[in-house]
């Protein structure tokens, strides 16, 4: 098995570069059995969330998968619409739903639609100062909002989960560089949606050199879903991805075998997903 490469957190912390999610094909389903699988086959980071109704699978797998907590990296999300003065109770629900006394990274789903947001992450930072999560962030939080925060937080977001794909990076860029500048670790979901919610496109296309080139120089097989994951660590993002096949996790652990893109390379994927600028979630 191949170990997966880690990323530094603003507090030091190292977290596994690439992320299993229960989000999307998950979402209200019983999970365990995938996150045990996912475990067993190497994955060590877990992105969980409040709104996916499947916590407590989440919890289920971890267990049934054998590995100790303190090897495992298990990230839940705030509900949007919970306020402040609840931020606390809804954290203690999503650590009994997993049957865990913490959680490594709590972050807040979504930007509230109303002005409460320092006020929110105040509320973050005092579940940080209880225990009850080692690292606090954010998600879906564009430019205005990391600022916004950044004017009375006194912990910096560790994170920023958004979607980053090809076909967005355009768009995203400056919230990325923003983050990295200031300490907050862009995280990507959707990666590879240029391979199935925009199949055969540019990107697509931009990915076939590249993984013929990789594939030569390694003497191993290269993927497309690999070359994309190469490329959001070349943009210094953490990967939450998922998969309901055994045969593509193996796949995307595998990614840390696979040599790095060459500028030119990670230039070309870029220039490909300009030309069809797109996102794929609601913000
Ligand atoms: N913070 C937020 O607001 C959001 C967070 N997330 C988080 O991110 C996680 C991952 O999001 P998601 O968008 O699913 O991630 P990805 O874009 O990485 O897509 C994963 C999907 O890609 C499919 N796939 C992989 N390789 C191929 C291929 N070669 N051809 C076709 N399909 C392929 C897999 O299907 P298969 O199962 O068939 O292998 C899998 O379902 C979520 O589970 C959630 O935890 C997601 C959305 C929003
Ligand atoms: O995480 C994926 C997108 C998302 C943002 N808010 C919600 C609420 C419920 C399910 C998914 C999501």
């Amino acid at each position: 098995m191949s170990s997966t490469p880690t990323i530094k957190l603003n507090n030091g912390i190292d977290v596994p570069a690439l992320a299993f999610g229960t989000g999307t094909a998950l979402y209200g389903k019983n999970c365990a059995d995938s996150i045990k699988l996912a475990i067993q086959s190497g994955f060590t980071h877990l992105d969980g969330a409040q709104a996916y109704r499947n916590e407590e699978f989440l919890g289920e797998g971890v267990k049934a998968s054998g590995k100790p907590r303190s090897e495992l990296y298990i990230v839940t999300k705030l509900k949007p619409g919970v306020k402040p003065t609840e931020v606390k109770a809804s954290l203690v629900e999503s650590l009994r739903l997993f049957g865990l006394d913490f959680v490594d990274l709590f972050l807040i789903h979504t930007p509230p639609k109303d002005d409460t947001l320092q006020e929110l992450w105040q509320a973050m930072e005092g579940v940080h100062a209880d225990g009850l999560a080692k690292s606090i962030g954010v998600s879906n939080f564009m430019l205005d909002h990391l600022k916004t925060i950044m004017q009375t937080a006194k912990i910096v977001p560790a994170v920023n989960q958004i979607e980053l794909h090809p076909y967005d990076w355009k768009d995203v860029e400056a919230v990325v560089k923003y983050g990295l500048e200031n300490g907050v670790v862009p995280a990507s979901y959707g990666g590879l949606s240029s391979l199935f919610r925009a199949a055969g496109g540019p990107v697509d296309q931009a990915l076939l050199p590249i993984t013929e080139r990789l594939q030569k120089v390694s003497g191993k097989p290269v993927t497309s879903s690999q070359v994309l994951f190469k490329w959001l660590l070349h943009k210094g993002a953490i990967v939450v991805t998922t998969s309901s096949k055994e045969a593509r996790i193996k796949e995307y652990l595998e990614t840390a075998l696979v040599p790095d893109l060459t500028v030119e390379e990670i230039q070309s994927i870029d220039e490909a997903g300009a030309k069809q600028p797109q996102m794929f979630f609601k913000r």
